[in-house]
């Protein structure tokens, strides 16, 4: 194992469910501090991309994480090294915002031990940097969409894991919010060489994060490369059959629909 080594390496990746092929043989590469976000069309087999990645979905090729088979990871040595969020996450009744993002210290608390001081300042610090402060003793149930969104990111954060893996981070959030939370993780990925794979729908934030955008069509990656590159009018009117125009902003493609008329 290298610095150079790959955080992310999967070759061949297939999956198969409900009998469907559902990812077609992906191939991708994510080195240290890169930020990669995977857009596609719904059902293009995003989130089963980043569920393969982790081990969470049954696949068949290769999924690497810093050189080790994911498939060979014990529970609590993937959660040191990988945090992540899901589309969807269960919001477990009756639980405040603390003992939430506490639960992302769990894999450096030791056995049978309780948090220490240093767990609480870096879950303390995670919620202030994420405006969540005033919400600590709320139960995850009686937040808003976003408040609930930003918990969800804070409990990956609290992880301090070298890897973020994020499935549409920012879906219900204004775009402030979308703004605060997503300079963080870059923050904290240019502090702590973080690596980022998301998942997103919204091309100009994704233009404007992303070094590397990697367009999944039908289980199969159709393009790979800046997002200059990759968010193109023709490609998104081959692969979402959208209308759009793309302006060019210097800071990344801004994506604008073009009405029906
Ligand atoms: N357990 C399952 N059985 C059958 N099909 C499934 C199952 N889970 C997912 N699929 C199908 O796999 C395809 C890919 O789903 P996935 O959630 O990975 O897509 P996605 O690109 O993340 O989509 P979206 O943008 O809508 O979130 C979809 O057509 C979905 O219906």
């Amino acid at each position: 194992m290298t610095a150079a080594d790959p955080v992310i390496e999967t070759r061949d990746l297939r999956v198969e469910l409900g009998g469907n092929r559902i990812l077609d043989g992906v191939d991708l590469v994510v080195h240290a501090g890169e930020w990669v976000t995977v857009i596609g069309p719904n059902g293009a087999g995003k989130s089963t991309f980043l569920g393969a990645v982790t081990g969470l979905v049954p696949a068949t090729g290769d999924a690497y994480l810093l050189g080790r088979d994911v498939r060979r990871m014990r529970h609590r040595e993937r959660a040191r090294l990988v945090a992540s969020v899901a589309q969807s996450p269960v919001v477990p009744p009756g639980v405040t915002v603390l003992d939430y993002v506490l639960l992302g210290r769990t894999a450096h608390i030791p056995r049978f031990g309780r948090e220490s001081a240093a767990d609480l300042d870096v879950v303390h610090d995670v919620l202030v940097r994420l405006e969540l402060h005033a919400f600590t003793g709320r139960v995850l149930t009686t937040l808003s969409g976003g408040e609930l969104q930003r918990v969800f990111l804070a409990r990956a954060l609290a992880q301090q894991a070298r890897l973020l893996l994020l499935d549409e981070p920012t879906s219900a959030l204004d775009i402030g919010h979308q703004q605060e939370v997503l300079d963080l993780v870059d923050a904290l990925r240019r502090d702590h060489e973080l690596t980022v794979l998301t998942t997103m729908h919204d091309l100009s934030i994704t233009g404007a994060y992303a070094d590397r955008v990697v367009l999944l069509a039908g289980g199969r990656v159709v393009a790979d490369g800046t997002p200059r590159e990759v968010i193109t009018e023709a490609a998104l009117a081959t692969h979402y059959q959208a209308r759009v125009r793309v302006i060019d902003t210097g800071d990344g493609p801004l994506v604008v629909p073009i009405r029906a008329r």
